[in-house]
């Protein structure tokens, strides 16, 4: 089994180049922030503890998440790997996950950040929300929020597989194909 965390800042292209990778290599792509979407659309249980956090740009608690990322990962006993795209965002997070995949006798192989400037992060965020009726990217303010939870929360992450020989680091910027090519080239060589 082949675990990759698709790690970086809001509006990194994690989202965009899982579309990609989850293809070519047959993983199973769990994005929470998709699941908790979901979840607020259809106005679930797990929709309603999720929504005022997510309003405001700030992070899900981790108890919430980590059960509900684990049950997405029990759904797919078969599967020849997982991408994980946006989890884990805290180390608390992370730790879990660590906990957990053994049980399943696996573990993270890899987590590759895709590294872009702020300014060029923001623009890509305001742009998005222009056509992606999420509030999260419509509001300066909001976008404001989830950087000082990236900051706080998730870059600590970087140290914590650079600890394990576990992080890689692509340049974010350019042609969508290019970027692509330099994540598969960093997963080809594990
Ligand atoms: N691992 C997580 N832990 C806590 N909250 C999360 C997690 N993943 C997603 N969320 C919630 O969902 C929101 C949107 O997630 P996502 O689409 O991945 O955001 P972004 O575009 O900011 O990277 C986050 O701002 C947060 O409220």
């Amino acid at each position: 089994m082949i675990n990759i965390v698709l790690f970086g800042k809001p509006g990194a292209g994690k989202g965009t180049q899982a579309e990609f990778l989850k293809e070519k290599y047959n993983l199973t792509h769990l994005s929470t922030g998709d699941i908790f979407r979901f979840n607020l659309k259809n106005d679930t249980e797990l929709g309603k503890k999720a929504r005022v956090f997510m309003d405001n740009g700030e992070l899900v608690p981790c108890e919430v998440t980590t059960a509900m990322l684990i049950d997405e990962v029990k759904k797919h006993p078969d599967t020849a790997g997982f991408l994980f795209d946006g989890y884990p965002r805290t180390i608390n997070q992370a730790e879990a996950l660590d906990k957990f995949l053994p049980t399943i006798g696996s573990s993270v192989t890899a987590t590759i950040a895709l590294e872009a400037d702020d300014e060029i992060l923001v623009a890509r965020l305001l742009e998005r929300g222009k056509t992606s009726g999420r509030a999260d990217d419509q509001d300066e303010e909001k976008i404001r929020v989830r950087y000082q939870e990236y900051n706080e929360k998730t870059a600590p992450l970087i140290d914590y597989y650079k600890a394990q020989n576990k992080f890689h680091a692509v340049d974010g910027i350019g042609e969508i194909k290019d970027i692509t090519e330099r994540l598969t080239s960093v997963i080809d060589n594990l």
